[in-house]
């Protein structure tokens, strides 16, 4: 039994929480016992943060003094700012600037002397890092449009303040809601590979900087996080085509090709986030483009209903009706990925800290398959 191997750990139970818990049969998520159609519809991120956090809704005097408390932490030193800006005239992809901006930050902590066993100086700083992630990202886009950075707007809620500073602008009702809305759908879903990395890290009681920082570099691959901005290109490529979205996906599977935002490893159908951004994506496409959200939904017609691949579990993902949501609400392509990592740090965050008051090294072993009894000829005799 103790040397069964569980390729890419399928099915392996390494811990205990409370956080989130995803029933892959019929397609449920919770965060902490709620279900996530309920947190979308109701709360916002903030109360979202919250509840992850602390283990319970917030009142409103709680969730008062805890956005006061996060406002308070938006501002990013200029030292940062002025790499930031660096990166986006060089051109760096927006999530290796956001993993390289995020370990920086740690330079500007004030608690960067305590060490991991104080949770209560590591939540606070895992407030910082999720007040502060906005801030850069809105930062780096401004810098590579060739304009300055937007100061954060303490009237404003996480995503409304995010979106303000991304564009300049006020979004309406409808962008901030919606934006709020992918935020929560985001924030967590179990002991997921960027989550893993990030216990992983902090296993060894590293600091939160350094296990927040490999989770959006384990977010970043196209299994993973990567596969939101993946679909949007598809979409684009197939739009571009001179097929017809139905012709392009049936030769795409005949090639062998994967198609992003489909499959899963818990879910063996369509991912109850999903769902949601499908209606949301459905009803931007009302009053605005209609053709992404119908080039999305023919493909998921033609690969769950002609190709059967539902009966095989594989259905669309959270990242599968994301990428048109954004595109609706004039992100850029190359900004979705980020923006996950920006819901998910509160994720992150959540179970550093649960492990953490329970740690203990995470340290798997391989089955060693290399050559045995090898005689050491030295450099100069090989
Ligand atoms: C936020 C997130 O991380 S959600 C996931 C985002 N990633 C993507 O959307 C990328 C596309 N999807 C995938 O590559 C996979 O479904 C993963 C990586 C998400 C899950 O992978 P795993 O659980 O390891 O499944 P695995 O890769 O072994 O695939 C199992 C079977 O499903 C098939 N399959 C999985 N995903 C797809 C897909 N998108 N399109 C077509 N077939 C697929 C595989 O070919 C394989 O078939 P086989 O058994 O006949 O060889
Ligand atoms: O749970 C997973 O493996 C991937 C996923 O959907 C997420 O991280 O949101």
């Amino acid at each position: 039994m103790a040397d069964d191997l569980k390729k890419g750990l399928e099915g392996v139970l390494v811990a205990e929480s409370e956080l989130s818990s995803i029933d892959g049969d019929v397609g449920r998520l919770v965060y902490r016992g709620y279900p996530i159609e309920a947190l979308a519809e109701g709360a916002s991120y903030e109360e979202v943060l919250y509840l992850l956090w602390h283990g319970h809704l917030p009142d409103e005097r709680e969730l008062s003094s805890f956005t006061e408390a996060m406002v308070a932490e938006r501002e990013v030193d200029d030292a940062i700012l002025e790499t930031v800006r660096r990166l986006a005239e060089a051109d760096e992809e927006p999530m290796a600037a956001l993993r390289t901006a995020t370990s920086m930050l740690s330079a500007t902590e004030p608690e960067g002397d305590a060490n991991a066993e104080d949770l209560d100086a590591s939540l606070r700083k895992g407030r910082r890092i999720t007040a502060k992630i906005p801030t850069v990202l809105a930062a780096f886009e401004r810098y590579r449009q060739g304009d300055e950075p937007v100061d954060p707007n303490p009237e404003l809620g996480l995503a409304a303040n995010f979106l303000y500073m991304f564009t300049g602008t006020e979004p309406d009702e409808i962008a901030a809601e919606t934006f709020d809305q992918a935020l929560i759908l985001h924030a967590d879903h179990g002991l997921n590979a960027s989550t893993f990395t990030s216990m992983v890290i902090a296993s060894t009681m590293a600091d939160v900087y350094s296990a927040i920082t490999g989770g959006i570099g384990a977010l970043s691959g196209p299994l993973h996080g990567g596969a939101n901005q993946d679909v949007m290109e598809v979409l684009i490529e197939i739009d571009e085509s001179d097929l017809d979205p139905h012709d392009w996906v049936e030769q795409a599977t005949e090639e062998g090709r994967r198609i992003p935002g489909f499959g899963h490893r818990v879910y063996n159908v369509k991912d109850p986030r999903a769902h949601i951004l499908q209606q949301r994506s459905e009803e931007l496409a009302e009053t605005g483009e209609r053709k992404w959200y119908d080039i999305t939904t023919t493909i998921e017609r033609y690969l769950t209903e002609e190709k059967g691949l539902v009966e095989k579990g594989i259905a669309p993902n959270v990242d599968f009706y994301s990428g048109s949501v954004y595109y609706q609400l004039g992100i850029p392509i190359d900004m979705y990925t980020p923006i996950f990592a920006m819901s998910r740090a509160g994720g992150w965050i959540a179970h550093v800290l649960e492990y953490q008051d329970d740690n203990r090294l995470i340290r798997p072993r391989a089955r060693y398959t290399g050559p045995e009894d090898q005689t050491f000829v030295p450099l100069e005799e090989r």
